[in-house]
């Protein structure tokens, strides 16, 4: 195993909190940086919430808590990257943006060090694109929450070294996650490819009047033994998120198959994005 033993996580939003929170859990060192103390803040109480929610459910102990928390180190500036064995990206899904981090991590990181980003939908190629040696990149990518949800996608960009993801693999599963490989930079990867359609039908058999919402989901959790059917995930998930990638998918695979179907249009401008915002496809309460 490379001897990765401190992981840098960029951006201490919903995703980099917890991937900072799993690595700590697993033994390793992390460095945790966002722009501001404020959101670094947000941050750390949304782990220290996560894990006493394990604690109270006996899954983790008073004393574990206290180590993994004891081994996460934030910081505002990127200079102290310099130590770190790894990173991982999880900031905001602009393409410019993650560009720029990438670009003066690379001269702050040993030339060793693997970089990945978490994105969900941008070109890991693209990202790659401007640093100069873009065979140390890959898409390391997890779902939220991600400390509990088991699957990790590693993503090959047209430049990615298989030494690279050999090492992100090996990295995802000493965190014990499942692990599969994208061979292909492509929309989606291989998760949201096949779940974007079954929303956009699920959405169409709702617009055809077949079916209620309610059956629909019922349908999809009984008969498919899906967790949570499409309307209930997409409001879980944010429905203007899904909205996003639909349009993405249109204009990269340029394939009218993947536009929004009308009543999610309609829903978006109703500001129904799901349960963040008290109503979606079902109404919640706000509390
Ligand atoms: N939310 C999900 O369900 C999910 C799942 C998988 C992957 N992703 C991907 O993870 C990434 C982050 O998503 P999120 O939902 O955690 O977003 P978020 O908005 O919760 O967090 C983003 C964080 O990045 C910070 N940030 C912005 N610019 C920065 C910079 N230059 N350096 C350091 N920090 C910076 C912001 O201050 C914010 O705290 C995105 O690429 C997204 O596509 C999200």
């Amino acid at each position: 195993m490379s001897n990765i033993k401190t992981v840098g996580v960029v951006g201490a939003g919903a995703m980099g909190s917890g991937i900072a929170n799993l690595f700590a859990q697993n033994g390793y060192q992390v460095i945790l940086r966002d722009v501001e103390e404020r959101f670094i803040q947000a941050g750390m109480d949304r782990i220290t919430k996560f894990m006493e929610g394990s604690v109270k459910r006996g899954k983790l102990t008073q004393e574990q808590m206290d180590e993994t928390l004891g081994r996460i180190r934030t910081t505002t500036d990127l200079n102290e990257f310099k130590e770190v064995d790894f990173v991982v990206e999880a900031i905001i899904e602009k393409m410019d943006i993650k560009q720029a981090v990438f670009k003066e991590l690379e001269g702050i990181v040993r030339e060793d060090v693997i970089l990945s980003t978490n994105t969900s939908s941008l070109s890991i190629t693209e990202i790659a694109s401007v640093l100069d040696n873009p065979a140390r990149f890959a898409g390391m990518h997890f779902f939220n929450p991600a400390q509990v949800m088991k699957l990790c996608e590693i993503i090959y960009g047209l430049e990615t070294s298989d030494e690279t993801i050999n090492i992100v693999k090996e990295l995802a599963e000493s965190i014990r996650k499942e692990v599969v490989i994208v061979k292909k930079d492509v929309p989606g990867f291989i998760v949201n490819r096949i779940m974007i359609p079954q929303f956009i039908e699920a959405i169409k058999v709702l617009e055809e009047g077949i079916a209620s919402k309610e059956d629909i989901d019922k349908a999809m959790r009984y008969g498919l033994n899906h967790p949570m059917g499409a309307f209930e995930l997409q409001d879980y998930a944010g429905v203007d998120i899904g909205y996003h990638v639909m349009n993405y998918f249109a204009k990269e695979f340029g394939d009218n198959r993947w536009t929004p179907p009308t009543l999610l249009k309609n829903m978006i401008r109703a500001g129904r994005n799901g349960k963040k915002s008290g109503k979606g496809f079902y109404d919640y309460d706000k509390k």
